[in-house]
């Protein structure tokens, strides 16, 4: 059986996670944080509380969906979109239960792409904590008849940015990500790269994801996780360890929300159709 075009609506088992000050430390790193950011990168520095970058809700929030997506070459999978709302600050040390739900098999031609919904909830109070919405394109899954599924009317704003943000990643960036709990093999070993069709192992998409995080939370919340409500974005290109990232950010009049875009030296964008959301301060 190629794709289970019968999974929509399964819903997976509740799912716990726990996150230590640890975890989140190492992944502020993966995604670039250092020197600069202690608040992210140490629990000890004089006059300094430990934050968590709120893209790593994305993480928390994973959990096995019900059934296996179906019986394809997992080289051909790719992480399309990632969208997460984020209910309140994330603690440095955390356990939430999460239950994950495919919301949808889309017909994209070239490919399928399959939705799913995941809901995390702090695993003692029961309040409800992170909502995240994600989808895989699986290339070479597509032509099944299915629907295309929804259009999104995203449109670059006719001015300059407000902010630009450029963070260069390092050669091994992945190796760094990937100690976060993402081992897919495409961000580490050429054979299996190369199989997927890239000339070396690309980056994992919720790196490029936590750059991007990172800049909207220095550029426009004031670098203040309380403030950072909700982020989405659709992944339009690979990108390669090393390569630089540039973010523009486009603020709406009264601060609460932005459109962005993430693009490599080159202008690739690889981060399209960004939207973020934030509180007062
Ligand atoms: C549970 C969550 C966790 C998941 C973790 C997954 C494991 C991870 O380790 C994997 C990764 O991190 S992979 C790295 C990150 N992702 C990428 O680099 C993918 C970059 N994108 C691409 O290569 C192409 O857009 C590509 C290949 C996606 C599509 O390119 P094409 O085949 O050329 O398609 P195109 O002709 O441009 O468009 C056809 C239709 O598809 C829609 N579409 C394109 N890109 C999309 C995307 N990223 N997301 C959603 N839809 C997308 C197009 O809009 C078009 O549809 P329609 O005509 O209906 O508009």
């Amino acid at each position: 059986m190629p794709l289970d075009h019968g999974l929509i609506g399964v819903e997976g088992p509740p799912h716990e996670r726990s996150w230590t000050s640890a975890d989140t430390l190492l992944y502020a790193l993966g995604v670039g944080a250092g020197t600069e950011e202690l608040a992210f990168t140490t629990e000890n520095s004089a006059g300094v509380r430990q934050r968590v970058l709120p893209t790593f809700a994305v993480l928390a929030a994973q959990a096995p969906t019900g059934r296996r997506l179906g019986d394809f070459d997992p080289a051909m999978l790719v992480h399309a979109e990632q969208a997460f709302e984020l209910h309140r600050e994330l603690p440095a040390a955390g356990r939430v239960r999460t239950t994950s739900t495919v919301t949808g098999v889309h017909d994209k031609g070239s490919g399928a792409l399959v939705t799913i919904e995941a809901r995390a909830a702090d695993a003692e109070s029961g309040e409800s904590l992170i909502t995240s919405r994600s989808s895989v394109f699986i290339r070479g899954e597509g032509g099944f008849g299915g629907d295309r599924g929804p259009r999104d009317d995203w449109a670059e704003p006719g001015r300059a940015p407000d902010h630009t943000v450029t963070y260069e990643t390092r050669q091994d960036q992945a190796l760094l990500y990937r100690l976060s709990g993402d081992r897919n093999p495409l961000h580490s070993d050429p054979v299996f790269a190369a199989r997927a069709g890239f000339d070396r192992p690309i980056l994992h998409g919720l790196c490029t994801y936590g750059f991007t995080g990172r800049a909207l939370l220095h550029a426009v919340a004031g670098s203040d996780p309380a403030r950072f409500a909700a982020m989405s974005g659709r992944f339009s290109k690979p990108v390669y360890p090393g390569e630089t990232l540039t973010v523009s950010i486009w603020v709406s009049g009264d601060g609460a929300t932005a459109l962005f875009r993430t693009a490599k030296e080159d202008g690739t964008v690889v981060l399209d159709r960004g939207r973020a959301a934030f509180r007062p301060a």
